[in-house]
């Protein structure tokens, strides 16, 4: 049978689904336990499939998420109808989900709910599996979300966030909180956000770019053409 040679994006979905499972599995040698963080949009879609085949003690980890639609989870707009759909699948089904969303009307409404779900599990988390946007933001921590600030400096795990270019609310695990990790990479694909990238390692503010807030974690970074 002829196979199709896979491509740098696949192979480094491949490599990182590869670390995160040696990661988790080191921390379930020593915790019942084991956290792991994940971002969504498209990016992830290949590391979520990668990972979903690897064998692990499933049934010992929680799956998260960085951040939030507030959106119902059949939309496909949801980062956790895309973790359901590509990450919960074959062996990793056994994993327990963590959602970021209520039946609230709002994520105001919804925080308090949320914040008791994230406080229940067991941090430090041992990956934060971080994206990026072309605006330079992580999570849902925005240039030009009006919480901005808010989400780089509370010791509160998690925030509801309004951001005039984004078209839902969301919802966002803190700074602080996703800081709470043995270990962060961030995963971004393409060249566009390479040179963000560059942009976010030549200077210091953290407002203009966010995913400035944790270049020192240290961080990891996955990249691909
Ligand atoms: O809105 C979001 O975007 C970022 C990056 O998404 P991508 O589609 O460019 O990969 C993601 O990290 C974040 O979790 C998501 O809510």
């Amino acid at each position: 049978m002829t196979h199709l040679a896979a491509g740098p994006r696949e192979q480094l979905a491949v490599q990182l689904a590869e670390a995160t499972c040696e990661a988790l599995r080191q921390d379930l040698a020593q915790q019942e336990r084991a956290l792991l963080v994940v971002s969504g949009g498209s990016t992830p879609v290949p590391f979520f499939q990668a990972l979903s085949s690897q064998a692990l003690p499933w049934e010992r980890i929680d799956v998260t998420l960085a951040d939030e639609r507030w959106v119902s989870e059949t939309d496909e707009a949801s980062n956790a109808h895309l973790v359901r759909r590509h990450l919960l699948q074959g062996e990793a089904a056994a994993a327990s989900f963590v959602s970021l969303t209520t039946d609230d009307g709002t994520p105001e409404q919804g925080v308090e709910e949320v914040t008791r779900r994230i406080e229940a599990l067991t941090w430090p988390a041992s990956v934060v599996v971080l994206g990026m946007g072309g605006d330079g933001h992580t999570a849902s921590l925005f240039p030009d979300s009006r919480e901005l600030e808010l989400g780089l400096t509370t010791d509160a795990p998690v925030l509801a966030a309004r951001t005039p270019s984004q078209p839902q609310a969301r919802i966002t695990l803190s700074a602080d909180r996703l800081h709470q990790a043995r270990r962060h990479v961030l995963h971004i694909t393409g060249d566009d956000k390479r040179s963000v990238l560059a942009r976010a390692l030549s200077g210091d503010d953290l407002r203009e770019l966010p995913i400035r807030a944790f270049l020192s974690c240290p961080l990891a970074v996955y990249w691909a053409p």
